[in-house]
């Protein structure tokens, strides 16, 4: 199901860079936070608190989006895969993943040491997919990092992720044909993705009008498949307001990033979304998040530009991009503006 883009989407900045860099805590060693103690918490530590204009509407309309059945494009099944993710919840087993300064895969809770406030209330499991036929990636980051009790997990992920790939593929022939730059043209750009896969664990929260499982922001990668499992949480902002996206058993929702949003040159918008949290039911997401491998140059096809729609963004590759938003800037709604700022005044 495609989550429609509005222009109205790109909306105002929420962070100013200044504030933006203010958030993002210096090469800190991260402090370990017991986030079995939280629940049982009243109030919430400060830093999980946000600012009064981003604090959560909880009872939002809901955005009704008219499901596509891709069945033909699906082999995984998100079911199965959702109900193991339970299985990984050991703190031992956590720290064997633990996320380091800088690097954007392995296991990060709270986001402790990476942000000074705004702390996501959520802990995060996050790994690469290469598309790379001759690779198992998956598969060997969860027998190589978490041991021979996850050689299960990590076959599942492994199909999981090639089952995203594929459907990716599908969904960016649909896309160059809407585009009318065939179909060929954006598979062939991803054909070799090396794309990241999200687990998100959102535990209860005493205090769910203060916190945010997830901050406002549009994801810089390519494009997000993302399955809710059947806890309500995902928000998506349209025409100027909240609207909650309710869960759908057999159904994915599917988002535009930034990156999509520079290679179709401004005409397919990235979609600014939230996360809100609860306090009755852990909420669990699976993302995965396409990207283009290393070598690719986001530039838009020659037929999307012209002098009624002239470049938007700079030329960039993919690990600069996200190489700015795990060390200079925390993804917001607002990331590919202050990215191209940031390579102007580098190259310059
Ligand atoms: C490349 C990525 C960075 C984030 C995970 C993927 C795509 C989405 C990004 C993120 C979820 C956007 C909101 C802020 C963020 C810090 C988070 O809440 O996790 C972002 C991820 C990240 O930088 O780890
Ligand atoms: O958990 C969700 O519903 C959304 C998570 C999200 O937006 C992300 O991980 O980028
Ligand atoms: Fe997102």
């Amino acid at each position: 199901m495609l989550v429609p883009h509005h222009p109205s989407m790109l909306i105002a900045p929420q962070n100013t860079s200044a504030e933006n860099h203010d958030n993002m805590e210096g090469q800190k060693q991260l402090h370990h936070f017991d986030e079995s103690l939280m629940p049982n918490q009243s109030n919430i530590p400060s830093q999980f608190i946000w600012p009064d204009h981003e604090k959560p509407c909880l009872t939002p309309p809901e955005l009704h989006i008219p499901p596509i059945d891709l069945k033909a494009f699906l082999s995984g099944d998100p079911q199965a895969v959702s109900a193991i993710c339970a299985e990984a919840n050991e703190l031992s087993q956590k720290q064997k993943a633990q996320r380091k300064i800088g690097e954007h895969c392995g296991y990060a809770n709270s986001f402790i040491g990476r942000f000074s406030s705004k702390l996501p209330w959520k802990e995060t499991l996050s790994f690469h997919y290469s598309a790379d036929k001759s690779s198992k990636s998956v598969e060997d980051y969860f027998l190589n990092v978490m041991g021979e009790d996850f050689r299960k997990f990590g076959s599942v992920f492994q199909e999981y992720c090639e089952a995203m790939s594929k459907l990716s593929l599908g969904i960016m022939e649909l896309l160059g044909m809407t585009l009318g730059v065939g179909r060929e043209c954006f598979r062939d750009f991803f054909e070799g993705n090396e794309s990241v896969m999200r687990l998100n664990y959102y535990p209860p929260c005493q205090k769910p009008e203060l916190a945010l499982g997830t901050g406002p922001h549009c994801d810089p990668t390519s494009l997000t498949i993302l399955h809710q499992d059947q806890v309500e949480g995902l928000q998506v902002f349209v025409d100027g307001r909240w609207y909650s996206v309710a869960p759908k058993e057999d159904a994915f929702v599917v988002n535009i990033g930034d990156t999509f949003m520079a290679l179709s040159n401004g005409l397919f918008k990235s979609c600014m979304h939230r996360a809100v949290v609860n306090n009755k039911i852990v909420r669990k997401s699976l993302a995965f998040f396409l990207c283009p491998n290393r070598d690719k140059v986001v530039t838009p096809p020659k037929d999307l530009i012209s002098n009624e729609n002239p470049r938007t963004y700079p030329d960039f590759t993919w690990p600069s991009l996200l190489e700015f938003t795990q060390k200079h800037y925390r993804s917001d709604t607002e990331t590919l503006d202050a990215f191209s700022r940031w390579l102007l005044e580098k190259n310059n």
